[in-house]
């Protein structure tokens, strides 16, 4: 029986912008992806997190992708409070979905290059495929990650996308000092970011 494949999109999305929508669209499309769920991290492991509340980040998620019906957001890392170890997202995953799924993470080149720093690494790669799609922060070179994995670094897969150059570091600090953000945030991200004063916003529209 083949296997339903579902996109899992982990994040902080501190905003989320267009690189995150734009990477998750390409994987659903290339690994023939049924959907592609969203999962906003309560607490991203070796982060700092500043500036929108977990709950601000989950809603924004949601804005961002109310309009694409291949994509659904999950807020199980919220219940789960705590660090949002990815190993416990798939294993509740895998509880939640049963084994008529197989599950790909999506993410950029820069978090492959982190993964020996993760929880469990191995584990991870036991239960689903990682995929890291090109960002152009000099991450891109990842053979020697999956080479470090051994036989389980054939569970990464690597996906070329059309680099873009943007972070939510850097829209963070746009915002701040009232740089134009248009066409790097959906507007209504945009829009619920000034309503609500995240990010100490100046940008008009
Ligand atoms: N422009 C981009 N191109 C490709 N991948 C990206 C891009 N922006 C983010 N990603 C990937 O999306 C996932 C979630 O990213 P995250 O929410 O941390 O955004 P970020 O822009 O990297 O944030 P920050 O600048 O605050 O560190 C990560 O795996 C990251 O590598
Ligand atoms: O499980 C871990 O140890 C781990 C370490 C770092 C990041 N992650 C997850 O990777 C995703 C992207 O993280 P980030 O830092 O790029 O926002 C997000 O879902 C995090 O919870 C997970």
């Amino acid at each position: 029986m083949e296997r339903v494949r579902l996109g899992i999109m982990g994040g902080t999305f501190n905003p989320i912008h267009l690189g995150h929508l734009m990477i998750a669209e390409e994987a659903r499309q290339v690994f023939d992806l049924e959907q592609v769920l969203f999962i906003p991290s309560y607490m991203t492991p070796n982060k700092e997190v500043h500036g929108a509340t977990a709950q601000q980040r989950l809603e924004m998620t949601r804005l961002a992708t109310a309009d694409n019906p291949y994509f659904m957001v999950s807020d199980l890392e919220m219940h789960r409070q705590g660090p949002s170890y990815t190993v416990d997202t798939i294993h509740y995953l895998q509880d939640h979905y049963g084994d008529r799924y197989s599950f790909y993470f999506i993410s950029g080149t820069d978090t492959i290059q982190d993964l020996h720093n993760w929880n469990q690494p191995e584990e991870i790669l036991r239960l689903c495929h990682v995929i890291g799609a090109t960002r152009p922060d000099g991450t891109a070179g990842i053979d020697p990650v999956i080479e470090s994995f051994g036989d389980l670094g054939k569970h990464i897969l690597r996906l070329p996308v059309p680099t873009m150059d943007i972070s939510s570091t850097e829209l963070r600090r746009r915002l701040q000092t009232g740089r134009s953000v248009r066409y790097m945030i959906p507007p209504p991200v945009l829009d619920y970011i000034r309503k609500n004063g995240i990010y100490q916003c100046t940008v008009q529209n």
